[in-house]
């Protein structure tokens, strides 16, 4: 099976990250997730991050750092994810393909549901942020 290589970002303003709902019709559809989309033959990582965030969400990243680097096998595929903490950006991040989107606080991240991949991240970010968690 072919190994999809993914970049991802988590985007925090205050205590709340920026969230996009994928399509029902997609991979993992129904779910939660932090925006982003597969690396092109040839791009870095943070490359796709950046253009990945200017298509769907409309802003621009100037600083991204990588958070976690995640792989996961799901049944009909297998992807490794490089999710970002998205520093600095310019633009207002919207759903600019006419995705639900929302921000949502850290610490009621696990009231969501994401691919199944995201949840070490979830936990973490959870961890990081919530006394109570
Ligand atoms: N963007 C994104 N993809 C994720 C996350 N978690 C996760 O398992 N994935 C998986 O990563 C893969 C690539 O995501 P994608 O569908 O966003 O890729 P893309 O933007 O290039 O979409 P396209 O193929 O419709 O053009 C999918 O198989 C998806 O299920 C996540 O938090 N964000
Ligand atoms: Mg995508």
């Amino acid at each position: 099976m072919t190994l999809i290589q993914v970049s991802a970002g988590i985007i925090k303003r205050d205590d709340r990250i920026f969230l996009a709902f994928r399509d029902e019709a997609k991979h993992q559809g129904g779910l939660w997730e932090f925006p982003g989309g597969k690396c092109e033959a040839g791009e870095s990582s943070y490359d796709a991050l950046c253009r990945e965030l200017l298509e769907e969400c409309a802003i621009a990243v100037s600083s991204a750092t990588l958070f976690k680097e995640v792989r996961h096998d799901y049944e009909d595929k297998s992807v490794v994810l490089y999710f970002y903490l998205v520093e600095a950006f310019k633009g207002e991040p919207a759903g600019a393909e006419g995705q639900n989107v929302s921000w949502v606080q850290v610490c009621e991240l696990n009231d969501l549901q994401f691919p199944a991949a995201n949840q070490v991240i979830v936990d973490e970010l959870v961890a990081q942020c919530c006394e109570l968690n």
